[in-house]
Order: C-alpha cells, then sequence, then structure tokens
C-alpha cells in the first residue's frame, strides 16, 4: 500500500450518504495525493447505483488506489459496486472491521452506513481503511477462489 499521502481515492454517496461524505471528504482532501467526488452533489433524493457503477470502474481500472462509498445502510451501494470484478467492497460499521477488511480481503472500496455512524466514526474507519496493508498469503489463496 501506498504512504496516505500518495493515494489517489475515489468517493461516492448518494443523498443518503452525501453529508457523512461530506465530513469525511473535508478531513480527507487533506491527506492524500487526489481525492475525486463522484456525487451526488446533495441530499435530492438520488439513485446509488448511478454513482457506485463510476467509482467502481474508476477504481477497477486503476484510475484510482481505493475508494469509499456511502448510502444509508451501507447495502446498496456495498452491493452495487460488488458487482464488478475487480472490486472487494467491505461493508464497515466499526474500527475493527476497517482493519480486516484490508488485512483479509484486500477490500479496494470501503462501504459506509451513513444513517448509522457518526462523522467521528466514518472519518476514523476511512483512515484505518487507507493505512492498513493486505496479509497476503492464506487470505490471497481465499481471494483467488472468489471469481466465478
Ligand atoms: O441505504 C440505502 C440502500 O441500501 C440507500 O441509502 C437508500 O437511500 C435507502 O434505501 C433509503 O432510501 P430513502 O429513499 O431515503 O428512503
Amino acid at each position: 500500500m501506498k504512504p496516505l499521502n500518495e493515494l489517489k481515492i475515489g468517493i461516492a454517496s448518494d443523498h443518503a450518504g452525501f453529508e457523512r461524505k461530506g465530513a469525511v471528504a473535508e478531513w480527507l482532501v487533506d491527506q492524500v495525493a487526489e481525492l475525486h467526488d463522484f456525487g451526488t452533489d446533495s441530499t435530492a433524493s438520488a439513485d446509488y447505483a448511478d454513482y457506485a457503477h463510476p467509482l467502481a470502474q474508476a477504481v477497477e481500472n486503476g484510475e484510482f488506489d481505493l475508494g469509499i462509498a456511502i448510502c444509508g445502510s451501507g447495502n446498496g451501494i456495498n452491493i452495487t459496486v460488488n458487482k464488478h470484478q475487480g472490486i472487494r467492497g467491505a461493508l464497515c460499521w466499526k474500527p475493527e472491521l476497517a482493519a480486516l477488511a484490508r488485512q483479509h480481503n484486500n477490500a479496494n472500496i470501503l462501504s459506509l452506513p451513513g444513517r448509522f455512524i457518526t462523522d467521528e466514526e466514518a472519518i476514523e474507519m476511512v483512515q484505518i481503511f487507507l493505512t492498513t496493508d493486505f496479509e497476503g498469503g492464506r487470505h490471497q489463496t481465499r481471494i483467488d477462489k472468489i471469481p466465478c
């Protein structure tokens, strides 16, 4: 994993994750090399797939190192990003899960439940996700068996 200040990060949300995304982005923009917001851009009702697919495509093709996806429960946006072959999206709601998502799953998109976590919890999970390395070994063997 590159150092935090060299990472190119994509972020996306629907309306339900918009305000949480704003708090995360405000903290993150000074920490990383590049931060791109794939939308949405307000709390007006929106469909998470419209923002999740462009984020997932950009991470999948290497334009961004890692992604952050936020909707109300986290489920809709996480289900959507995981439709992409090169994406391993992990829905996390506590710091230990964000660490394990990197260590064991080599997750490349962190999905967060915006309506069920605080700004501080979201930022803590993002920081952990972006600075924790994949352990490889037995976990790589398992990841290699995922594609079908
Ligand atoms: O949580 C979500 C999907 O898993 C989305 O954030 C939706 O916005 C959620 O289903 C709530 O939608 P609503 O239109 O705000 O009721």
